[in-house]
């Protein structure tokens, strides 16, 4: 509940897209512990002070799936509140990285067919995302 005066605070988190150039997209599941425990994930992250989400998104790719961002443009933004937690995501599109994606903090990783991304248990707040991508993709 939000006992504080005032509207709540949204945490900004750097989103990936991750694109492989054969029209899959790479995903991951959060783990036990965290907030959307075990849901399926575009991977990233919190944006720290004094970064920009490009910033913030290249450490977060780094940090869980090993990549380095060559190339990244803006996707959507959404505004979500969990209830427990008010978020805003800032999706950017990576079609262009180095390094092979894996999960390098031993969650559960792998690359999915776009018509395959709505079998996946996504938190809430991603509905909109796998929506675009497969309107994008029928053309
Ligand atoms: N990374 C990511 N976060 C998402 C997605 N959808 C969604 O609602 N979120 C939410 C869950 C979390 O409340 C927040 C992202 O936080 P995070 O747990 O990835 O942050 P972090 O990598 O800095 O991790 P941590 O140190 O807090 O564990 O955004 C998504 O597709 N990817
Ligand atoms: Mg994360």
């Amino acid at each position: 509940m939000n006992t504080e005066a005032g509207p709540k605070k949204s945490v900004l988190v750097a989103v990936g897209v991750i694109e492989n150039g054969t029209g899959d997209i790479f995903i991951c599941r959060r783990g036990e512990s965290q907030h959307q425990a075990c849901k399926w994930e575009f991977p990233g992250g919190k944006v720290e002070a004094g970064e920009t989400v490009p910033q913030a998104l290249a450490r977060e790719l780094e940090e869980e799936i090993g990549i380095r961002v060559a190339s990244c443009q803006p996707f959507m933004r959404i505004e979500h509140d969990y209830g427990d937690k008010q978020v805003t995501l800032d999706i950017r599109k990576v079609t262009a990285f180095e390094g092979e994606a894996h999960g390098r903090e031993g969650q559960p990783s792998r690359w999915v067919p776009i018509p395959e991304l709505h079998r996946y248990d996504f938190p809430a707040a991603n509905a909109p995302i796998v929506h675009k991508l497969q309107l994008e993709a029928e053309g």
